[in-house]
């Protein structure tokens, strides 16, 4: 039986989550479970699956919770970090939102845990450090929970990254795909939370409009696979069924298929190398009928040629860019700014990232995030 930590339980991927472990009773506890300030819904995961030890980062909502169910609570970074490295726990699935997920990650694998990461900012705010850890930490094991770096991973098999021509990531292109930039100006938080055909967390959902998503997910393979900036590429296929694929050098292209339901990619991450039964929807190609696919225009979405830029660049360009689109796409859901405010303010922050000399360290990364959020408060 393996004790699960679910980082994130009372959003889209901790629901999914709770999904995948309820059909697998006996392989599966919930053992730990984490969120922020949703008290109440954890109080009914808790009650529902028996759940052990429990956090939230809110430090009234750990009140609130531990007077509920009259247990102790932990709370704040470091009860999250606590939690993730908990002897007990044998696997940590993280998805919380945003840059707080890197720490508790890196206490997992400093804690040689088998790590589930939907988190994708841990990885574009600290993907060197993230990196190093893995390898000082031989026994910890990362499988990506994020649909197309799960595809990539399925696609890999373990072969050696020689053999890899390049990466190939599927974007949906988003709900703004067809729309001319001149009406970009117009986008309502409405317009943009309306993903066509995933249905997830608010964050990720402004950022696949803004396309943004994408350039996170290229930084987060190139960290994940050890493959360079110029060997990854983005493809628009507005369907969303090819979850993503490898290049072989040998011609062979190979893909993942599946239904837009992120139950697949978490139970591969939580079983691989096993491939178990998981009752959700089949894909029917005779269905779907047609999969169209085309190049990303980076005129509209500049938010992707920034990324990709940030990521060549390397150093503190990531997180820099990382902490600025998380401020700015905050005050976007709180209607302070416009959409087109995302992509300006990103970019002004990026420039102005300070230049660093050798290895990263993590307290460089952490400064670099709290002043670009700094900057990015002055914004709005
Ligand atoms: N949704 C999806 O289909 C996919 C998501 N991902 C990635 O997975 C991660 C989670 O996404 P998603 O599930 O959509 O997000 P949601 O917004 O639905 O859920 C976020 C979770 O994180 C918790 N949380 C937020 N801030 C904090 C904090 N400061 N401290 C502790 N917990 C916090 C929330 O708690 P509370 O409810 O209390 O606020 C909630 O449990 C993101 O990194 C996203 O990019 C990747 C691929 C697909
Ligand atoms: C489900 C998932 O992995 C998301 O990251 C999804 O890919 C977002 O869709 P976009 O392709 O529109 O960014
Ligand atoms: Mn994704």
């Amino acid at each position: 039986m393996k004790q699960v930590c679910l980082l994130g339980a009372t959003g889209s991927i901790g629901s999914s989550t709770i999904g995948v472990l309820k059909q697998h009773p006996e392989r599966f506890r919930l053992y730990a479970i984490a969120a922020n300030k949703n008290w109440k819904k954890m109080a009914q995961i808790a009650r529902e699956m028996n759940v052990e030890c429990l956090c939230m980062f809110d430090e009234a909502a750990a009140r609130e919770l531990s007077k509920e169910l009259g247990k102790p609570v932990l709370s704040g970074m470091d009860g999250l970090c606590e939690l993730a490295s908990d002897p007990k726990t044998d696997i940590v699935l993280n998805s919380l939102m945003g840059s707080v997920g890197c720490l508790p990650t890196l206490s997992a694998i400093r804690s040689s845990k088998h790590i589930a990461l939907a988190n994708k900012e841990t990885l574009v705010m600290a993907g060197e450090v993230i990196q190093d850890a893995l390898a000082a930490n031989p026994k910890a094991y990362l499988t990506p929970v994020d649909s197309e770096h799960n595809a990539i991973f399925q696609c890999l098999a373990d072969r050696p990254k020689e053999e890899v021509e390049n990466l190939q990531i599927t974007a949906s292109g988003g709900p703004f795909r067809e729309w001319p930039l001149e009406k970009f100006k117009d986008i309502r938080v409405e317009d943009a939370l309306n993903h066509p055909v995933w249905s997830m967390g608010k964050k990720i959902t402004i950022d696949s409009a803004s396309m943004m998503n994408k350039g996170l997910e290229v930084i987060e393979a190139h960290f994940l696979f050890h493959i360079p900036y110029e060997q990854i590429q983005v493809v628009v296929h507005p369907q969303s069924r090819v979850h993503s694929l490898v290049q072989f050098r040998d011609g062979s292209l190979m893909a993942q298929l599946g239904a837009p339901d992120m139950k697949i990619p978490i139970q591969v991450a939580l079983t691989w190398p096993e491939r178990i039964p998981l009752q959700t929807e089949r894909l029917n190609l005779a269905e779907v009928g047609t999969f169209t696919f085309f190049k990303p225009d980076l005129q509209k979405f500049r938010c992707l040629a920034l990324a990709m830029e940030c990521g060549k660049k390397a150093g503190l360009y990531t997180a820099v860019m990382n902490a600025a689109n998380e401020v700015l796409v905050n005050a976007f859901l709180e209607k302070k700014i416009g959409f087109m405010d995302i992509p300006n303010g990103v970019e002004r922050i990026v420039e102005k990232t300070p230049s660093v000399s050798g290895k990263l360290d993590l307290n460089t990364i952490l400064e670099a995030d709290a002043e670009a959020r700094r900057q990015a408060m002055a914004l709005i």
